[in-house]
């Protein structure tokens, strides 16, 4: 039996402005309550610039929603003109930040190894990296992807010890799934979530298999996610689009009433 609390983090991307982000969050905290708080952790993802506004009202309000952010420097501190590092997330105790989003990894060229010195910052910080693994259309009708994915997995967490990965989240976005209305089969998710915890019980070893948390991301709503969330190896979703809608969201959260419903 797993222990793998749930976790539900929406990824904000380039959207909403701090003051949007407030009026976001406080939707989202009101159509929310404890019951879901103690079943699924919730996250916010959020631009840089609406990080000190989400916090001051979560702390403020004692809202059980966590929050983070979307991409973290590599380096500590120093002359790297608008990046933004582990020390200064940390400052506003932030619980998340993703690292390796297939969008930076094509509009920004970030490659695995990067992927695995800002998961390294972030930890350094008491911080969860969100390491994100997937593969494009042409990988998939290669009929490479599991492959693809175990190995950028492996790449996206060179250094990192066996308790930094359990102290991290990976999460398998399908690059052709993302944004696009086209969500993978929960089979096709589960396969390649159950790759990535069996590269990392031969990484490392069971231990880390069964600790580490793996999401599946790539058109998440209300409508697929109880049936996502029933493969073994699918422990929450990192949805985009959906994730700005406070009620597709809480149904993204409620999953199980939506399983309940349909048995
Ligand atoms: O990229 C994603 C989350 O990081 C997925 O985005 P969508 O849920 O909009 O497909």
């Amino acid at each position: 039996m797993t222990e793998r609390k749930p976790l539900m983090a929406g990824n904000w991307k380039m959207n909403l402005n701090h003051f949007e982000a407030m009026k976001h969050v406080q939707e989202l905290a009101f159509s929310l309550n404890d019951k879901d708080f103690d079943a699924v952790d919730v996250a916010v993802l959020v631009p840089f610039t609406d990080l000190r506004s989400v916090q001051t009202l979560v702390q403020g309000d004692k809202l059980r929603i966590r929050y983070g952010a979307q991409d973290v420097s590599e380096h500590a501190s120093g002359a790297y003109t608008g990046d933004i590092s582990a020390a200064m997330l940390g400052k506003l105790d932030c619980a998340y930040v993703v690292v390796g989003h297939s969008e930076r990894r094509q509009y920004h060229g970030e490659t695995d190894a990067l992927v695995a010195a800002k998961a390294l910052a972030a930890l350094k910080h008491g911080i969860t990296p969100i390491v994100c693994v997937g593969e494009h259309l042409d990988v998939r009708k290669s009929g490479e992807h599991v492959a693809h994915c175990v190995e950028q997995t492996r790449g996206s967490l060179a250094g990192l010890s066996a308790d930094q990965v359990k102290a991290s989240v990976i999460a398998y976005e399908p690059v052709w799934a993302i944004g696009t209305g086209e969500v993978a089969t929960p089979e096709d998710a589960q396969e390649v979530c159950a790759a990535i915890r069996a590269e990392l019980a031969s990484l490392f070893d069971e231990s880390v298999a069964a600790a580490t948390k793996i999401l599946y991301g790539g058109s998440v709503k209300g409508a697929n996610a109880a049936e996502l969330m029933a493969q073994a190896d699918i422990d929450g979703a990192l949805v985009g689009g959906a994730s700005l809608d406070a009620a597709d969201f809480t149904r993204i959260i409620r999953y199980r009433d939506a399983a309940v419903a349909a048995s």
